[in-house]
C-alpha cells in the first residue's frame, strides 16, 4: 500500500522518523530519506536522517532529537569513538542536543519553525536574553552544519589531507564564531583525524568509491538543511544570536 495512505505516522524507512500530519499530506513527502546510504554506519545514517529535506522542512521535530528514531544518537557515537581528544567537541554536542531534545519534548515542538515561532512569541529582546534559548542552540549546530558541508566536500573532492580539510572548513565557517581558545584546542584537535581512507571506510557503504558516490548524494541534502535553517534564522534577524 502506498505509504501516504497508510494509518498512522508514516515512517521515514530509512531513519524511522515518523513524519508529521502535515508531511504525510504532502505530495512531495518520499516516505524515505533520499539520502539513504546502503551502509550501515552510525555516523552516515545520522547524516542521512539529519539531510532529508522533506522531513525537516515540513514538521521533523527539530530535526536534531537525540531519540534514537532521531538520529543523533550515532553520529554523537561516531564523535565519541574519534577519542579523547574530541571529547570537548563531542561534550558540547551532546549538551546542546540534549538542551533542544528537553525543549521539544516540554513544548511539544513540531517543527523547526513552530520552536522559532513559540520562541520569538515573547519578544526579540526576551528570546536574545536567554542563554537555553532553542534558537541559540539550533544557531550554533547550524554553523557546525555548515563546517560539516565544506569537510565533506573536501573529503569528496580526493584531497587525503584530513586535518588539512577539516581546518579549512572550520575556518570558513565556526571559526569566526569561536574565542581564540576553541579554536587553538579544535586545530590541535584536527592533527589527530584520522586520514581519509579511515573515514571512507568508517562510512560502511562498500569501496571508497562507493562512499565518495553516496557522499555525492548526501551533500546536496546538506546544503538544502543549511539553507532553509538560514533563510528561517535571516528572516527573524536571529543568526547573531548572543
Ligand atoms: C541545525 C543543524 C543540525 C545539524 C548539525 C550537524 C553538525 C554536525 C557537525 C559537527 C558536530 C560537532 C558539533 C560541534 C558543535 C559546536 C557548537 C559550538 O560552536 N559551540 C561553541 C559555542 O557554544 P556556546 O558557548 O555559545 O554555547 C562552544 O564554545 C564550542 C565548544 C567545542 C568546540 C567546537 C569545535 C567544533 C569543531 C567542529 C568539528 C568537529 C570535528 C569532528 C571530526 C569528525
Amino acid at each position: 500500500m502506498n505509504k501516504l495512505n497508510q494509518p498512522g505516522p508514516v515512517r521515514c524507512s530509512c531513519c524511522s522518523w515518523p513524519g508529521s500530519r502535515q508531511a504525510q499530506q504532502d505530495p512531495l513527502f518520499p516516505g524515505e530519506c533520499p539520502a539513504r546510504p546502503r551502509g550501515s554506519s552510525p555516523g552516515l545514517r545520522v547524516m542521512c536522517r539529519r539531510c532529508c529535506k522533506h522531513l525537516w522542512a515540513q514538521g521533523c521535530p527539530l530535526g536534531f532529537s537525540s531519540h534514537p528514531s532521531g538520529g543523533w544518537d550515532g553520529f554523537l557515537g561516531f564523535l565519541q569513538s574519534l577519542g579523547a581528544v574530541f571529547s570537548f567537541i563531542s561534550k558540547d554536542a551532546v549538551a546542546k542536543v540534549t538542551l533542544l531534545e528537553t525543549h521539544r519534548q516540554r513544548h511539544n515542538f513540531v517543527s523547526l519553525q513552530s520552536m522559532v515561532e513559540q520562541e520569538l512569541s515573547a519578544g526579540p529582546a526576551a528570546l536574545r536574553a536567554r542563554p537555553d534559548s532553542g534558537c541559540r542552540t539550533v544557531l550554533r549546530l547550524h554553523r557546525a552544519l555548515r563546517w560539516l558541508q565544506l569537510f565533506l566536500e573536501g573529503l569528496r573532492s580526493g584531497d587525503p589531507r584530513t586535518s588539512v580539510l577539516c581546518t579549512d572548513a572550520y575556518n570558513a565557517s565556526l571559526a569566526a564564531h569561536h574565542p581564540w581558545v576553541i579554536r587553538k584546542a579544535a586545530t590541535l584537535a584536527f592533527c589527530a583525524l584520522p586520514s581519509r581512507e579511515a573515514f571512507l571506510e568508517v562510512m560502511n557503504v562498500g569501496p571508497p568509491e562507493e562512499a565518495v558516490a553516496m557522499l555525492g548524494e548526501a551533500i546536496p541534502y546538506i546544503r538544502d538543511v543549511y539553507g532553509i535553517t538560514e533563510e528561517l534564522f535571516e528572516r527573524h534577524k536571529l543568526l547573531d544570536l548572543p
